[in-house]
Formats: structure tokens, sequence, C-alpha cells
């Protein structure tokens, strides 16, 4: 018999034994995920491509925790999500994990400031409020923590949300496609941005993408399509050693 447990082991950030997701309804079920088997390193730079429609924002949402698959398993940083129940889960994310989406998803009743300090808080950290702002120092909006995001343009909102996703100090970021709001140049500078603090961090990084060379300075590159994971390969110099 297969054993699809996945105990966490040391230097695994993601352990992914056959999982799926299947949503819609009983008389109409649609396989979103079809049997994913993954293991990320540590510190690995990892680009998720693949046609629209093929499962990368379901699969990224079911490895951070968003989402619970349908069955396989799944150890994430060391934490079993498989078998946590929704209280565990949200507290095994805590910390643990950062996300950087499209649209940035920041709180427009708070400040920059209030939207990087307030998960730190929740978390029970009593010096949020001096992290956030060394956070948004360090992503380049020092001069901006009081400001709230509709007075912040597309490229800084999502520099506040890099730092509201950093400042933890997650062991895994996962970014979806978080310059598909912004105009190339600003897009740049934001995937510039992540990088570099991610290389600061030492984090493990998911990001997805249609933007190949991007792709080409992450360490790996998977494609999915309809749902599976159909290429997996790694660059031959480690991309961040280009850096
Ligand atoms: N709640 C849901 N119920 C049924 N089907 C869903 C649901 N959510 C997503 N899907 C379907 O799952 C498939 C995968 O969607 P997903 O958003 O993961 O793809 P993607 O590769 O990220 O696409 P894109 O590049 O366009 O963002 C799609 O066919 C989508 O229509």
């Amino acid at each position: 018999m297969t054993n699809h447990t996945a105990p966490s082991s040391p230097g695994a950030a993601i352990r992914a034994r056959d999982l799926t997701l299947t949503l819609g309804t009983r008389q109409a079920p649609v396989e979103i995920l079809r049997g994913i088997d993954l293991d990320i390193d540590d510190g690995e730079v990892v680009a998720l491509l693949g046609p629209s429609g093929s499962g990368k924002s379901s699969l990224m949402a079911v490895l951070s925790g968003l989402e619970r698959a349908s069955g396989g398993s799944l150890s994430v940083g060391g934490a079993d999500f498989s078998a946590l129940d929704e209280d565990g889960l949200a507290a095994a994310r805590r910390g643990r994990i950062g996300i950087v989406l499209q649209a940035f998803h920041l709180l427009p009743t708070m400040t920059a400031a209030e939207n990087v300090a307030t998960p730190m808080e929740l978390a029970g950290s009593d010096d949020a409020t001096p992290r956030a702002l060394a956070e948004l120092e360090a992503v380049g909006l020092g001069h901006r923590t009081g400001h709230y995001p509709t007075q912040l343009s597309g490229g800084e909102q999502q520099r506040v949300a890099i730092a509201r996703a950093t400042a933890p100090r997650p062991a895994i970021i996962f970014a979806d496609e978080p310059t598909g709001n912004l105009d190339a140049a600003t897009g740049e500078e934001i995937i510039e941005l992540l990088f570099a603090r991610r290389a600061e961090t030492g984090a493990t990084l998911l990001i997805i993408t249609h933007d190949d060379a991007l792709a080409a300075r992450c360490d790996r590159v998977l494609t999915m399509a309809d749902g599976r994971i159909v290429s997996d390969t790694r660059a031959q110099v480690p991309a961040q050693a280009a850096e």
C-alpha cells in the first residue's frame, strides 16, 4: 500500500502527497487538483507556471492553508496541515506563511503601518508596531507609513503587502501573480523588491507567474496543466546565486 503520510522532515518547506481538490456539487463535482506530489526544500525559489485554469491558484490556496485539500497529505514548514482542525490550521499558518496576491488585499480602514502591524499583533507580538515600521522602511515606504491604501499607488500598495507578508519572518512566502495589476516598470520594481526581501530573510518562495523571464530567475520551475504538475525543472546554477 502506498504510504500517503507526509511527516515533517528537516529541510522540507513543503511536502505534499497525492493532494486532490474537488469542488462543485455532489452531482457535478469538479476535479481541480488531481494528485499533486511535491517536495520543496527550505529556501528554494520556485516559479509555478501553466495555462489559465490549470489549477495554480488552487494549488497555492491548498499549500498555504487557505483551502483544505479533499484528499492526500500535506506538511508545510514542519506542520502537518492535513491533520489539523480549523483553529490548528489558523495557528500553524500564523507567522509561518506570508501571502502576496495580485489585488493587494489591504484593509482600507487601516494605515500602511496598521496593515503590517495588525496580523503580528493578532499573533501575539508585543513589538508589532516597531517591526511594521522597520519593514515598511525596508520596502521603501518609510515616508508613507501613516497613509491609507487609497492614498497609495498600486505599486506602493503592493510594497505594503510585501511588508505585511515578510514582517513576521515567515518560512514560506506565496505570491500569486504579484505584478498582475501593475504596469511593466512598476512590476519589475516589485519583483526586485520581493526577491531582495526573500534573500534577506531566507524564506522559501513559491511564485505564480505567466512571465518566462521571471521564471528563469527562479531555482526551479513547475508547470501545471489540468490539475497536475506536468513538468519540474531546476536551474543549472541556482538562480539566487546569480543575484
Ligand atoms: N469554487 C470553485 N468551484 C468550481 N470550480 C472552481 C472553483 N474555483 C476554481 N474553479 C476552477 O478550477 C480550475 C482551476 O482554477 P485556478 O484559479 O486554480 O487556475 P489558475 O491556473 O490559477 O488560473 P489563472 O491563471 O487564470 O489564475 C478552473 O477551471 C476554475 O474554473
